[in-house]
């Protein structure tokens, strides 16, 4: 089938080589000339693992191109709209220019038959707007919603075998059911469950998940916050609750908290569009949510103040993570690097590193020191935070790490680390929720 995938991004572009994959022909459109030039040179313009490989071979077999001219979607049967849908400056609500300059661009180049799928996270009540758009058209182009799950940094084998997929379709509209079954054919044989529902309940999947995924892990640092102040363990708490398989282990890991590009605007935006309905009532929690989350961030900011002394001035602190989670070059509200510009911010001489989100980090605060060498970071540290887990970090070995700093403190704002052999160590180790 011949696809187009409107917005090159995290998700789009990952999504318009895994359909290449699958058999079809694509084309990529997006408004930035760098990123479309980079990714017809076959380097992806950020880090997710798997995807420069199959980048490549998705381009040699001729079956993919990328473009910056919309008018190339023209012979294409499927339209997939992924481009942002970022939080609003100065309001929590989402950001919908993105999409709707995207359907406006897409109207002069669609035919009858033409199937626009929306791919974006939108408030719920988006889609049927924009169906309302395409019908004015009179393009004879239909409209599906078909929210994306992928997780960053397990995006490729999230897209070619999705948990579940998920169609919005206007009622009685079969023609967006068969296309998207032949879109997702090889998933849809290897027993991925479809549901196919109404635009309001696809839009509310979406959302609901995150907000899901939100809660469990405010929840678990809610009940952190709880051992805190009774010599608690929250890591043997999450053990020992997630046993039951109603509750699950999965999602329960306390520590500096939920980042990213999804999961803190989503929760925001459906908020602020419970509350243009009437009933910001019934999502209320999600303000505590967010709230307990961004507490975790001051947490770590004030358990190292505590360990320098109170004076923070000139003194050094190395940061190990700069990700919103490892496997992930993405900083798009980054808990660890929110830590490193506070604590920067009150003096320290902060020097930050992370295998891949140096250079977004970079770009957004110059004012933080960087290196990419773990033993030049921890070099002469008067405290040393753990804020992204990746492997390289959990890793060090606490002897090692001892003969470089000044100071033997870690605070594990990932509780990663094994306290007992970092302590073995000669370290001051400090965990979240952890005694
Ligand atoms: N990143 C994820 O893991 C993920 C997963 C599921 C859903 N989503 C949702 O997918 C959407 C995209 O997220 P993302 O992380 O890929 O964002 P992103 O910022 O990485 O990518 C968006 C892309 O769209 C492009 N764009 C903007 N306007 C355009 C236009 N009119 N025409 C063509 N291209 C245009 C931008 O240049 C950018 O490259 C959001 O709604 C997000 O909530 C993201
Ligand atoms: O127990 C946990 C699990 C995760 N996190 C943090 O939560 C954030 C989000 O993690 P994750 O959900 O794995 O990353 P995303 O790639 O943002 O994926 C989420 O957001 C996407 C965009 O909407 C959805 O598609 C995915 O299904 C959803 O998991 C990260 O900062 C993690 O460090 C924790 O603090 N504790």
């Amino acid at each position: 089938m011949k696809i187009s995938v409107i917005g090159c991004g995290y998700l789009g572009a990952v999504h318009a080589v895994a359909m290449v994959e699958l058999g079809h022909h694509v084309v990529g459109i997006d408004v930035d000339a760098a990123k479309i030039a980079q990714l017809t040179e076959g380097r992806p313009p950020f880090f997710e693992p798997g995807l420069p490989e199959i980048l490549s071979s998705a381009l040699a077999t001729g079956r993919l191109r990328f473009s910056t001219d919309i008018a190339e979607v023209a012979g294409s049967r499927v339209h997939f709209v992924a481009v942002g849908t970022p939080q609003r400056d100065g309001s929590n609500a989402a950001d919908m220019t993105y999409v709707d300059s995207a359907i406006d661009a897409l109207l002069p180049h669609l035919a009858p038959g033409d199937i626009v799928v929306g791919k974006s996270t939108v408030p719920v009540g988006s889609a049927t707007r924009l169906a309302g758009v395409l019908e004015a058209s009179g393009t004879g182009a239909v409209l599906a919603w078909n929210p994306e799950f992928l997780r960053e940094g397990f995006a490729v084998l999230d897209t070619m075998s999705p948990d579940r997929l998920v169609y919005g379709v206007a009622s009685g509209d079969d023609t967006a059911v068969v296309a998207l079954n032949e879109v997702y054919a090889t998933a849809i044989a290897a027993g991925t469950p479809v549901v196919v529902t109404d635009y309001a309940t696809a839009e509310l999947v979406k959302v609901a998940a995150n907000a899901f995924l939100a809660t469990k892990i405010s929840f678990i640092n809610a009940m952190a916050e709880i051992a805190e102040v009774t010599g608690a363990d929250v890591t043997q708490l999450a053990d020992a609750i997630g046993y039951d398989s109603r509750i699950g282990r999965r999602f329960l890991n306390a520590g500096v908290g939920f980042g990213g590009g999804c999961l803190p605007k989503d929760i925001r935006a459906f908020t602020a569009r419970a509350e243009e309905l009437g009933r910001g009532e019934s999502v209320a929690f999600l303000k505590e949510v967010d709230q307990i989350n961004l507490r975790r961030r001051q947490r770590v900011v004030d358990l190292t103040v505590d360990a320098l002394g109170s004076v923070v001035n000139e003194k050094k602190v190395a940061v190990l993570g700069l990700a919103f989670k490892p496997h992930s070059d993405d900083v798009r509200d980054s808990p660890a690097l929110d830590v490193a510009v506070k604590l920067r911010g009150l003096g320290a001489n902060v020097i930050a590193t992370d295998p891949q989100a140096i250079e977004n980090s970079r770009a957004r605060h110059p004012q933080i020191s960087y290196s990419a060498d773990i033993a030049e970071t921890l070099r002469d540290a008067d405290a040393v935070v753990l804020v992204t887990e990746w492997p390289e970090f959990a890793g060090i070995d606490p002897v090692w790490a001892a003969g470089l700093v000044r100071n033997r403190t870690i605070i594990d704002g990932r509780n990663k680390l094994d306290a007992a052999a970092w302590r073995a160590a000669g370290w001051t180790y400090l965990g979240l929720g952890r005694p």
